[in-house]
């Protein structure tokens, strides 16, 4: 058993590792830290908890949490963990990171996007992005996961394996990504106020998200294409759970949506969390609601030569905690599916 802690305990993030962690086989959580509500019994926070988990939150201590965790799960606000990693990696603990502060190799991009100081360049190296299908045999040794984005979550799971093989005409990408409220999280603004976001729908960050050089850094990676950029368009959608990026690019070679659909359904063929829809269907958000499913659909346009990829999650799950737990099975050697093979909640 593996005794684990969740960080920024009143957080949507932390609140869906908790209901994770509860039904892992393998993982027992000793303890919830929050920064706003030591002292507090979680369940005063959120009911739903009521006589299911009883957890007095607690403050942050290294020395107290060492003798008694062996994984700390940090679902705080950029700029948190990158000042409690290092004195935990000093104790041998595991660390999952779900905010931004490893993502990005070069400190000087993610201050330009994030508009704070970068995580010390030692753990910058150290830290393996946990995008759980395409690095599977990097995440297996490493003992700190900085976990993707909810939108690079469901971009690079539809785009990586196109682009590795070559097809992508790099420069004409279009991502236009749509997400459900809670993809925000839980603190409260005027632009996720319910008569703002209700029988509404409006974009947001344009030019300015930081998740596009999160993800021109994984494509230029994979495609060894320099200077890879993208055009990324984020949405506020009026629902609590789900994302879906539309996702839009030329082919270098003629690709019929038969090819492309037996393709990327050989190369998830052992990945259970990635499913590839028939031709013709595409994935809806509900179709993983509560789930750590990535759904996709592929067509291939013969009269433009265009490709439109639908790739869904629910960003609470695969795009953030579910991510996690998947990563952390990985990383100690279970099965991946532990924990986390659930029929998605429908309708
Ligand atoms: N929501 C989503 O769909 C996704 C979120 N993420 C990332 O995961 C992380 C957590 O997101 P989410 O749970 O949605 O966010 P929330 O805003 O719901 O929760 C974050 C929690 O962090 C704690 N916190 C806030 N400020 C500070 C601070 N200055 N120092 C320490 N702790 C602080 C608070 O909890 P407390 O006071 O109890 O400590 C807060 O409730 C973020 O980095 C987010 O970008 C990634 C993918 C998807
Ligand atoms: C709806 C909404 O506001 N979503 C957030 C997603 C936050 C997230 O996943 O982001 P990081 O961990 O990279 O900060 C956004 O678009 O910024």
């Amino acid at each position: 058993m593996l005794r684990a802690a969740v960080v920024g305990g009143t957080g949507y993030g932390a609140v869906e590792l908790i209901r994770l962690i509860d039904k892992h086989p393998h993982l027992q959580l000793n303890t919830v830290i929050s920064h706003s509500q030591s002292g507090t019994e979680i369940e005063e926070i959120y009911p739903h908890l009521t006589n299911l988990i009883h957890i007095t939150m607690d403050e942050w201590n290294i020395q107290k949490l060492a003798k008694i965790i062996d994984v700390v799960f940090f679902a705080t606000p950029p700029g948190v963990s990158q000042k409690l990693v290092p004195e935990c990696r000093q104790h041998g603990l595991q660390c999952i990171d779900l905010s931004g502060d490893f993502r990005l190799i070069n400190p000087e991009t993610y201050e330009t996007w994030y508009a704070y100081s970068a995580a010390p360049q030692e753990y910058l190296n150290e830290a393996t992005y946990g995008l759980t299908e395409i690095y599977g045999d990097d995440i297996k040794n490493s003992k700190l996961i900085s976990n993707p984005g909810c939108y690079p979550t469901a971009t690079l799971l539809a785009l990586i394996p196109a682009v590795k093989q070559g097809w992508v005409k790099m420069d004409s990408i279009i991502i236009d990504g749509k997400s459900g409220v809670s993809g925000a999280g839980r603190k409260v603004s005027l632009a996720t106020h319910f008569s703002e976001v209700n029988e509404n729908l409006k974009a947001y960050k344009l030019g300015a998200h930081q998740h596009i050089p999160e993800i021109e850094q994984y494509l230029q990676q994979e495609s060894k294409e320099p200077n890879t950029q993208v055009t990324f368009s984020t949405h506020l959608i009026p629902m609590t759970r789900g994302l879906m990026c539309s996702i839009y690019f030329d082919l270098t070679e003629k690709k019929t949506t038969e090819e492309l659909i037996n393709f990327y359904t050989e190369v998830y063929s052992n990945h259970p969390f990635i499913r590839i829809r028939p031709e013709g269907i595409f994935p809806a958000t509900k179709e993983v609601s509560g789930s750590n499913y990535c759904d996709i659909g592929i067509h291939s346009d013969p009269r433009t030569g265009k490709v439109t990829i639908i790739s869904v999650i629910d960003n609470l799950v695969k795009g953030a905690s579910g991510q996690a737990i998947q990563n952390l099975n990985l990383m100690n050697g279970w099965d991946v599916r532990t924990g986390l093979l659930e029929i998605p909640i429908y309708p």
